[in-house]
């Protein structure tokens, strides 16, 4: 009886992999993967090579075992423990080597030469375990396994490696291989992710092709702003800190310059400022002028006039110290609000404007030194903008004003606006946007690594993908016992479904994807749920545009493919052709040497079905597909439809933990508590939904996006808060013109702004649509967009889920649209008003007639295209100018004929000189319809009396033609 690599692999208890590899050595050939089957001669041929060999299998499994616990500890201190009676190894002391191994970290020894030297072809599968029950052999430290970087001082036991020279490193690699990249990579992960999050956090270990967690986890993302590097950076000041700000005492010049030269560093403000008395009255010794104003005038010719006031404040000082300096500030701004513009006034122009040069330039000087590499979290204001940047805020309003940008200090900048800002002032700056709740919670829930302990094994989602009528609904339906395909609208699917069939007690949740052209997205979305994609190819047509499509998916989503040969049953179908075809994309039969399964089946005979389920269970538990269940629910929405008496139902594939009623979800713009959970095959309910489970949702407020996340939270106001948010951000894209979706309010506006039908020159076709489930409305959206013509714009001006309303026929009716209902009818109110308006409404429930109705719209729209059609030619051989008449030609027709109604072109000496329409063709003196060739005839031309003889004149006619898209 035929028995699978896999499963003999697993009786033996050796690797499926070696054991392909043993296939192929012993000469069973064509057994590309665990999967292919062994007939009994060929098991009893790979038995016998193993029993040649001697390979003691339990042994191995005990190493692989004896490999996990050990912190950090690669295979080779395994072999090493394992290599030795129990007896002598607990006698001995350990080696340098041992030590050496136990202590080095996973990844050291990942990148170990010694690993490296053991990781060799599997030549002879013996394990170091059969020496280890062979005698013990004389001391001798481990060379090829671990040489230690000093030799050992103390007394070797005997080491257990030697005897076993020729065949250690071969038995071993395999095991070791798989612990270090395989099976150890999760002890890898462990010690790292412990030591850095407590388990929590994703680890490296973990990306790639570990699905086990159920969803895919991102690295957790860390900004660090870089480390300024400018020497004299000023600290930041703390939050809610007051500006520093520069104390307002005038002192005179020369103290400012004794205490810039260092002198004064160290000084107190009493120090600074008796300093500058003293100052003042040896000045006040030389002349009369001293204390603030001599700072302003420099001058001797002022000193005079202003004499009085510093001595006054001389004196108020001298009396008062500080507290005097402040009355004295206090006069001096009086001063200047009067006094001191009298006194400035009088100062020479030039020693005024030197004056307000020296303040500006004292200005610059002290401001706080740019800065680079500066972290600001947006928004903010501009204020904090130019404090983090250490330049002025006049600096960045007038950078903002150059820009056209008129803001106040304390305007909030965005993202954008910053960068300009940074960009015009060459600022070095990362910019932080604040985090949302989105980011605190949502990508919180994604990141979160389960522990290896919470993980149990799930049933695996598999996706049937491939072209259209290839029989992916019937090889299901067969599959579960429905007859879905049945009634399906057209023959051809057009939803997702999701199904969990068990078969004998072992569950698979299957995915069933349409394979019409415009169902991309579906398709996607079907291929990146899913565990293995299930690639069904009709045997007797092979593999066509969306088996491709279908291929590139389920490559991207870089899943297992296994491959459906469907209606096997069809009479003379050849199973090569689509095979070899298979090849060329990259698929190659397990039959042939590769590593693709392929399934003949018939959905209408029922071949190949068991085997079909069979594949599809073994290579799920090859791949061992986990999930935690004790964890809240997050999964992907497959399809929503909003149902008149339940609202709003939602398909979901929960892909990890456990989803339940009551439980609060949001899901892309939608949100809400679970009411209900039904059953997608029998609708039944259900009180949960564990991890690969497909289950019907209603509670939401809304139908999510197909495609979209959904995920489960505590608190319900966050989840409305994150829904909102993700609504304002879609809609804002909306309006910033990246969709053509148009509100109704909306579009009355822009109708009572002028702004809709600006472009006259180009017909148009408003569209207003309504499905049954956005991933219609994606399809929809797919095909009018192939309809893209630059004398045609198709305005979609309303796409929703849901039935048609008043208000469609309201917008219809107002802006000339033709209202498209894909799988739903109008409502009573919107049907009595679809005659009043005189509003379009075309109903479908096929895809492709929709298309093709759109097609005949839009051709209806087109202007006709003009073709000319050449008629004949004729000679002027005489020209008659006949009174009340004009010029009539006298012709021959050389070619074709002329007729009536016709455009004549007048060549003359080879060149066209006119194009005139024919006013009258006559032949004796009478109109006629028609010259043939051959014939003479009279031709008079409208608007044009100039002909002269030998004139070719070239008779054609304009034809319109109604244009086809094709
Ligand atoms: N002879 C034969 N006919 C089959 C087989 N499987 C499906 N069909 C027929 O092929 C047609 C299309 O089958 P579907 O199951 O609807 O194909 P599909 O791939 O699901 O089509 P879409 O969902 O529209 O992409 C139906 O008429 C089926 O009866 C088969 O194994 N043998």
């Amino acid at each position: 009886m035929a028995v699978r690599i896999y499963a003999l692999a697993k009786d033996l208890k050796i690797d499926s992999k070696e054991l392909v590899q043993i296939c192929n050595k012993v000469g069973v050939t064509g057994k590309g993967s665990a999967l292919a089957s062994l007939d009994d001669d060929e098991v009893e041929k790979v038995k016998k090579h193993l029993s040649q060999l001697g390979a003691p299998k339990v042994e191995k499994v005990a190493i692989k075992e004896d490999v996990r616990p050990v912190r950090g500890a690669g295979p080779l201190g395994t072999a090493i423990k394992k290599a030795g009676p129990p007896a002598v190894l607990k006698s001995r002391p350990k080696s340098a080597s041992e030590v050496e191994v136990e202590d080095t970290p996973a990844s050291d020894v990942k990148e170990s030469p010694a690993i490296a030297a053991t990781q060799v072809p599997v030549e002879a599968p013996k394990a170091s375990v059969e020496v280890a029950e062979e005698p013990v052999a004389p001391v001798k430290p481990a060379a090829a396994v671990s040489p230690p970087a000093e030799p050992p001082a103390a007394p070797r036991e005997p080491v257990v490696m030697e005897p076993n020279k020729p065949v250690q490193p071969a038995a071993n690699a395999p095991l070791r291989r798989e612990a270090i990249l395989g099976g150890a990579s999760s002890r890898i992960r462990d010690i790292g992710g412990r030591g850095r999050s407590g388990g929590n956090r994703p680890s490296g270990g973990s990306e790639g092709g570990d699905r086990s967690g159920g969803g895919k986890k991102r690295g957790p993302v860390i900004n660090l702003a870089a480390v300024p590097k400018s020497p004299t950076r000023q600290p930041r000041p703390a939050a809610g800190e007051a500006p520093a700000q520069k104390p307002e005492i005038r002192l005179s010049k020369d103290v400012i310059q004794g205490h810039k030269q260092g002198q004064g560093m160290k000084a107190s403000l009493e120090k600074l400022v008796q300093d500058d008395v003293d100052s003042k009255k040896a000045d006040s010794g030389k002349g009369k002028v001293g204390g603030a104003l001599s700072s302003f005038t420099g001058t001797g010719n002022e000193r005079g006039r202003a004499g009085k006031a510093a001595d006054l404040e001389e004196e108020r000082t001298k009396k008062k110290g500080i507290a005097g300096m402040a009355s004295a500030r206090a006069d001096r701004n009086k001063g200047r609000r009067g006094g001191r513009r009298d006194i400035e006034r009088s100062f020479s122009h030039g020693d005024d404007r030197r004056r307000r040069r020296t303040i500006t330039r004292t200005g610059k000087n002290t401001a706080a030194p740019r800065k680079e590499n500066v972290v600001l979290e947006l928004p903010c204001s501009i204020r904090s903008f130019s404090e983090a940047a250490g330049i002025s805020a006049a600096q960045v309003l007038k950078t903002l004003m150059g820009m056209g940008m008129m803001m106040n200090i304390n305007a909030q900048i965005d993202q954008g606006t910053a960068e300009l800002i940074a960009a015009e002032l060459d600022l070095e700056i990362s910019l932080k946007s604040q985090t949302s709740l989105e980011e605190d919670l949502i990508d919180q829930i994604e990141e979160r690594a389960d522990e290896e302990a919470d993980l149990v094994p799930r049933q695996p989602i598999v996706t049937f993908l491939g072209h259209v009528d290839h029989g992916k609904t019937s090889l299901l339906d067969y599959l579960i016992g429905t007859r879905i395909v049945k009634g399906e609208a057209g023959g051809i699917t057009q939803h997702i479904r999701a199904y969990e069939v068990d078969k004998d007690g072992r569950k698979i949740t299957f995915v069933d994807t349409p394979g019409h052209e415009a169902f991309t997205e579906m398709r996607a979305r079907g291929a990146n749920v899913t565990d293995i994609a299930v690639l069904v190819i009709a045997a007797d047509d092979g593999i066509m545009p969306q088996t491709e499509e279908a291929i590139s998916h389920a490559k991207a989503a870089g899943v297992p493919i296994v491959v459906a040969l469907n209606k096997m049953d069809i009479p003379g179908v050849d199973s090569n052709r689509p095979m070899t075809q298979m090849t060329e994309h990259g698929l190659t039969p397990s039959e042939w040497g590769g590593d693709v399964e392929v399934v003949r089946t018939s959905a209408t005979t029922g071949l190949g079905m068991d085997e079909l389920l069979d594949t599809l269970l073994t290579v799920s538990e090859l791949n061992e597909y986990k999930a935690n269940p004790n964890r809240d629910a997050l999964g992907v929405c497959l399809e929503s439809e909003q149902q008149a008496d339940r609202g709003v139902i939602a398909k979901f594939v929960v892909q990890n933990g456990t989803l339940k009623v009551g439980d609060v979800v949001v899901c892309g713009p939608a949100h809400g508590r679970v009411k209900a959970l039904t059953d997608t095959l029998t609708g039944e309910p259900m009180r949960e939904a564990g991890p690969s489970t497909p289950v019907n949702v209603t509670g939401l407020d809304q139908p999510p996006g197909a495609g979209d996340r959904f995920h489960v939270l505590d608190n319900i106001a966050e989840a409305r808060e994150i829904a909102e948010t993700r609504e304002f951000d879609s809609k804002s894209q909306n309006l910033s013109g990246i969709t053509t979706k148009v509100s109704f309010e909306h579009f009355q506006q822009l109708l009572q702004d002028g702004k809709l039908g600006k472009s006259e020159d180009r017909a148009k076709l408003n569209l207003i649509i309504r499905a049954d489930m956005k991933g219609s409305l994606e399809a929809i959206d797919k095909e009018i967009a192939k309809f893209d013509h630059p004398e045609v714009e198709i305005r979609v001006l309303q796409r929703s889920v849901g039935g048609i309303t008043v208000a469609d026929v309201t917008l219809a009716s107002a802006s000339d649209a033709v209202i498209l209902g894909f799988n739903v009818i109008p409502d009573e109110a919107a049907r009595s008003m679809v005659d009043d308006r005189k509003v379009e409404i075309r109903r479908y429930d096929v895809i492709y007639k929709m298309t093709d109705d759109l097609k005949a719209m839009i051709e209806g729209r087109l202007k006709p295209e003009e073709r000319v059609v050449e008629l004949g030619r004729a000679v002027v051989k005489q020209v008659f100018s006949i009174s009340r008449v004009g010029v009539v030609a006298g012709s021959y027709v050389a070619q074709g004929s002329i007729e009536r109604g016709c455009r004549i072109r007048v060549n003359r000496d080879g060149r066209t000189i006119g194009d005139y329409p024919l006013d009258s063709i006559r032949r004796h003196k009478e109109d006629v319809k028609e010259v043939p060739r051959g014939m003479e005839c009279g031709i008079r031309l409208s608007g044009f009396n100039d002909i002269k003889q030998d004139d070719v004149l070239e008779a054609y006619r304009i034809e319109e033609f109604a244009r086809t898209l094709d």
